[in-house]
């Protein structure tokens, strides 16, 4: 099952630089820094009431987030949902014709199971499936 809303990626050139907004302009509380290596990016974790704000910024040239930012410039990369049981996801969008970039779930940010869906196949937004590590608790 679908159930929420549990981040929206932010695409910044430097966590530092685009940190103080966040947390300094607008008064929300940062969580956690964390390096997720598989996707060649550091992420900062903003909370937002029962949603995160999570800052990718690219430790990679040539990873997905560096390029998002050569041809886009910053901005909203990602929309995370939450979501039960994420390989059955997976495998209901596939047999619904959904083009997903993954198509097994890969380890993000905190543990948690992660895929994502083509932005092609959901009106030009890169969607998230984020299945929480059974240690978290629920935000
Ligand atoms: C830490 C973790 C977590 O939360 O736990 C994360 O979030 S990691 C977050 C970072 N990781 C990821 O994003 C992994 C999944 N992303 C990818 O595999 C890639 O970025 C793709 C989405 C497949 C795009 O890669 P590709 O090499 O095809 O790049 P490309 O520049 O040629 O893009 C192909 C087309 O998709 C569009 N496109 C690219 N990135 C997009 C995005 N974020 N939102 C909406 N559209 C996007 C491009 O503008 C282009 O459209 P046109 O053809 O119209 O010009
Ligand atoms: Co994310």
């Amino acid at each position: 099952m679908i159930k929420d809303v549990n981040h929206i990626g932010v695409a910044v050139k430097s966590i530092e630089t685009a940190l103080p907004f966040y947390t300094g302009t607008l008064g929300l509380t940062f969580e956690a820094v964390e390096n997720v290596e598989s996707q060649r990016v550091r992420v900062a974790f903003i909370k937002a009431g029962n949603c995160k704000i999570e800052l990718l910024e690219p430790t990679s040239p040539d990873s997905p987030v560096a390029k998002f930012i050569e041809k886009r410039g910053e901005g909203i990369h990602h929309v995370a949902l939450s979501v039960d049981n994420i390989e059955d996801r997976i495998q209901d969008m596939i047999e619904k014709g959904i083009q997903m970039i993954d198509s097994t779930s890969r380890k993000g940010a905190g543990g948690a199971n992660i895929a994502f869906m083509h932005p092609k196949a959901s009106n030009g937004v890169l969607v998230e499936f984020c299945e929480k590590a059974a240690k978290q608790h629920d935000n």
